[in-house]
């Protein structure tokens, strides 16, 4: 049997499922793994299930020559966190889980919409706090969230999802920044550019995959465009958008908003941002659901299967 390395402990399900076909270690520590680790990774299993965190590097694949591994499936559709090329040049193939987190991540760019227009934190912790000295007219005003604009950038399958939602659910009117046009069965404009998009909306969603390619997209000049009541939101990775330049942004009045599922530093996140009341922040919550978990997990698994059999990968990157 081939051996398969599980970098994080996952749902029960999984595991019996890739035990079926390989040999499996579970590493027990929830954190990232090291970078020795990974080294030993590459040089010790035929194949591994890495995850968000664990930076499969250029170095790391450079370090090691002529890998025993042959394939990664990565736990998440994300895998910025993997050197895809570098993983080639080694002769190891890579695969992610496309669809398995559209709609969980959807509903959570949604709870975090509504949470900021509605300031929904800011009144949670007043009164737990035991500062709320009751309803009045003039209290905890925020942005009606029904009909306005909203802004996506990057209408992949994600930011379709929520573009669904906030049309259907909120009457909210769409429009988008892609690479290409998308057909949709509801009304979505595409705009030129991330800079006119920033300007036209209440609400701005980031949804683009992180990587190289999206460092820094979202850096002060989109937020110098956006209009000072609307608010941005970012549920993809942190490093496309420029947090300093958020911070500022905020702190600035330029923007009247903000929630956050991803940091650039994660799982650092920066003091002037805890501080804000007008900023909801959530621990990289969008796939947290052991129904979304098992299903993601599923789905890397049967790409270890595939490989196993000798078929072709069904998510391969
Ligand atoms: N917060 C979370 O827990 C969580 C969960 C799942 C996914 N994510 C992140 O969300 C990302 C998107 O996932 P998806 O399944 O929708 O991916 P996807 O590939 O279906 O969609 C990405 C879209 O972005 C577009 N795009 C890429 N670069 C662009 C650019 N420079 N400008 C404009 N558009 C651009 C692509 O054309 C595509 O339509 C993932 O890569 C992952 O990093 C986060
Ligand atoms: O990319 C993904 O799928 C997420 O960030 C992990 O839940």
């Amino acid at each position: 049997m081939k051996t398969l390395l599980i970098t994080r402990p996952l749902p029960e399900t999984v595991i019996a499922a890739a035990q079926e076909h390989y040999a499996v270690t579970v590493r027990p520590e929830t954190t990232p793994l090291s970078e020795a680790e990974m080294i030993e990774s590459l040089q010790t299993y035929d194949a591994i299930l890495p995850t968000l965190g664990d930076r499969y590097s250029e170095d790391v694949f450079a370090a090691v020559a002529g890998p025993k591994t042959k394939v990664m499936a990565n736990f998440g559709v994300g895998y910025n966190h993997i050197d895809v090329n570098a993983a080639a040049k080694a002769g190891i193939l890579v695969s992610n889980t496309p669809g398995a987190v559209t709609d969980a991540t959807a509903d959570i760019a949604l709870t975090l919409m509504l949470m900021t227009c509605r300031r929904a934190g800011e009144g949670e912790r007043i009164l737990r706090n035991g500062a709320w000295e009751g309803w009045h007219p003039t209290q905890f005003l925020g942005m009606h969230m029904s009909g306005k604009t909203l802004g996506i950038v990057g209408m992949g399958r994600i930011g379709q999802a929520i573009a669904r939602r906030a049309h259907f659910g909120f009457g909210m009117e769409v429009k988008y920044a892609n690479r290409s046009a998308k057909e949709m069965d509801f009304p979505a404009e595409q705009v030129g550019s991330i800079h006119e998009l920033a300007e036209q909306v209440d609400v701005l969603v980031v949804a683009v995959p992180g990587g190289a390619d999206t460092q820094h997209l979202i850096d002060a000049s989109v937020f110098a465009a956006m209009q000072s009541h609307a608010i941005f939101i970012n549920i993809a990775r942190g490093e496309i958008v420029d947090e300093a330049a958020l911070i500022a942004a905020l702190q600035a009045g330029e923007i009247a908003g903000a929630g956050l599922d991803v940091y650039e530093f994660e799982p650092k996140v920066p003091e002037a941002l805890i501080a804000m009341e007008n900023v909801t922040l959530l621990p990289h919550l969008g796939t947290a659901a052991l129904e979304v978990r098992t299903g993601m997990g599923l789905m890397a698994v049967d790409n270890l299967i595939a490989f196993a059999k000798g078929e072709a990968l069904p998510n391969k990157v």
